[in-house]
């Protein structure tokens, strides 16, 4: 009989063949993308219409948002940023897509790499928008003004003993700081008080200073590694020994975050004396105030992964978006001096002691000490760039388009933050812009402050926003009040651009922001001298 004889492939072939394939596969995806695509029409770079890889590239340099504003200036409003994502830059947008709660979007797949190492998702990133619903209810007596109320002496503890560790010895100029480095610690410390009712003094002790110093590594990694095409895959992985070898130190660094996280829960839930399980009735940390409950519409009860994420989140979103606001104030009142001198004679003839600083009527007439704040969060916003959402079923219509099911939208804060169309000379620091006079009219105010978000807007909003406004007036206050400030005279530029650094990195006078959540700063370098 005879036998048939089926030619077996070659290595070498199988090789070719496959790659044949490969190619073909990518020539048919290319012209898709570019022809037939729904987001065909709209404009941008070639190189974001074929692959999600640049944008990758971007959120690892941390140049997003200075990518958004050239795309922007270059092709308009719309830019197709990714083949599923596009980049509105527009008031209505904005309000569009993140403003109603009947709008037509949930968070983005970006958002479920943040935190889920530790257990969950938070309320920052829980993407099920009755989930979120829940979440953020369970969360609210934290945020109530009574909680804040019980919690602004500890805020006021640490802000006043960072000032002490600034006080100059003598009555001439102090030594020099690395504002962000103090003040990264600032925010962690006043973070620790309010959330766990710890006291980390990582400001005044160089032992306690590992845990501040590794939130912002943790998140840059995060930022990026939440952008990778494949990150569903990446997120399983994230908390094994291999992860650390391949991630490095941000890897070790979120796991040390996550379990200390996860260790004062332990401690919080759990002390149990005597086979009885004690609560301490005392405290008055968000912890504490969560712990034990749930959201009484649903009955939904957080688990103990829930726990440890939701505190891993507020010790994070609540630390570094703080730290580099306040950062960025100094800089710009640095560098300007008139400002810097009005907004301190400002505190310095509304309060006649350091000890009255504090949250009430007399806090709240430093207008213009307010207004250098909003002018650094729009120069500066903490989240420079998008805050990712997707399409639903059923598509929506953004700005005159109606877009489909699963395509990727947003915003970015640095961005619109800058269009002339709102901010009148964009990159000049006004704080008079946020005050109505004989030259700025209300209607240019509420003009402004409608393409104006650092907090984010609608549903997703910060729920720390008027804690985060509170901290941040708080410390400019004591600051300015005990001291006169200037930049140190043998490093006057860090923190600002330069003509050797990228493109959109040039302004001398612009404090330059590393894309991530929170984002990556150094300096102002800056000496104090008693007031
Ligand atoms: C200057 C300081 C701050 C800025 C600029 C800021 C900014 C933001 C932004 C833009 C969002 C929206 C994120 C999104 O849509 O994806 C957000 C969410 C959030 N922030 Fe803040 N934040 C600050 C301080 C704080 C503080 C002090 C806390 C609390 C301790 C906090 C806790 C949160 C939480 C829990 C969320 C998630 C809210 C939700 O989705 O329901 N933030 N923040």
């Amino acid at each position: 009989m005879a036998i048939l004889s089926v030619p077996v492939p070659s290595a070498v072939h199988i090789l070719v063949g496959g790659f044949a394939v490969l190619i073909l596969h990518l020539i048919v995806l290319s012209v898709y993308r570019l022809v037939f695509h729904p987001l065909a029409k709209f404009p941008g770079p070639l190189q974001y219409k074929l692959s999600a890889w640049p944008l990758l590239w971007q959120a690892y340099k941390g140049n997003r948002h200075i990518r958004h504003l050239c795309d922007h200036e270059k092709y308009g409003p719309i830019v197709r940023i990714a083949p599923d994502t596009l980049s509105f830059n527009t008031a209505s947008a904005l309000n569009t897509i993140y403003g109603p709660r009947s709008a037509n979007v949930k968070k983005g797949e970006w958002y479920k790499t943040f935190d889920v190492a530790a257990g969950s998702y938070s309320s920052f990133t829980e993407t099920d928008r009755d989930k979120h619903a829940a979440k953020r209810r369970w969360l609210s007596p934290a945020f109530s003004v009574e909680s804040q109320k019980s919690n602004e002496p500890v805020v006021i503890d640490v802000i006043e003993r960072f000032c002490e560790t600034m006080r100059p010895s003598g009555n001439d100029w102090g030594p020099k700081w690395n504002i962000t480095e103090e003040t990264t610690r600032l925010g962690f410390d006043i973070m620790g008080g309010i959330v766990f009712g710890c006291d980390f003094k990582s400001v005044q002790e160089e032992e306690n200073r590992d845990l501040a110093d590794s939130v912002l590594p943790a998140s840059k990694f995060l930022y990026w590694v939440s952008h990778l095409p494949l990150a569903a895959l990446v997120r399983p992985l994230l908390r094994t020994r291999l992860f650390e070898i391949a991630g490095g130190q941000p890897v070790v660094d979120n796991n040390r975050l996550i379990n200390y996280a996860s260790s004062q829960v332990q401690l919080q839930s759990c002390e149990i004396k005597g086979g009885e399980k004690e609560e301490r009735a005392d405290r008055i940390d968000f912890l504490s105030r969560i712990v034990n409950s749930g959201d009484k519409k649903t009955g939904w009860q957080p688990t103990r992964a829930d726990l440890d994420t939701e505190c891993l989140n507020l010790m994070n979103a609540g630390a570094d978006p703080y730290s580099g606001a306040i950062a960025a104030t100094l800089f710009y009142l640095a560098h300007n001096a008139g400002a810097l001198e009005k907004a301190t004679a400002e505190v310095r003839s509304v309060f006649t002691t350091p000890d009255e600083i504090c949250n009430g009527p007399k806090l709240n007439s430093c207008t213009y000490m307010y207004a250098c704040i909003e002018e650094t969060l729009r120069r500066a916003a903490p989240v420079p760039s998008h805050l990712p959402r997707v399409v639903l079923p059923g598509g929506m219509d953004i700005d005159g388009h109606h877009l489909p099911e699963g395509t990727v939208v947003g915003v970015s804060s640095y961005s619109l933050h800058h269009s002339p169309v709102h901010f009148p000379d964009p990159w000049s620091f006004q704080p008079e812009r946020w005050i109505e006079s004989t030259s700025v009219s209300q209607e240019s105010i509420n003009h402004a402050r409608r393409a104006f978000w650092p907090f984010g807007l609608g549903t997703r909003q910060c729920i720390g926003g008027n804690l985060a406004y509170l901290q941040l007036k708080l410390s400019l206050a004591h600051v300015l009040y005990r001291y006169d400030m200037r930049l140190a005279p043998d490093d006057p530029g860090r923190g600002g651009g330069g003509p050797c650094m990228e493109q959109g990195r040039q302004r001398e006078d612009e404090f330059q922001l590393w894309d991530a959540f929170g984002y990556g700063r150094d300096g102002p370098v800056v000496q104090f001298k008693k007031a």
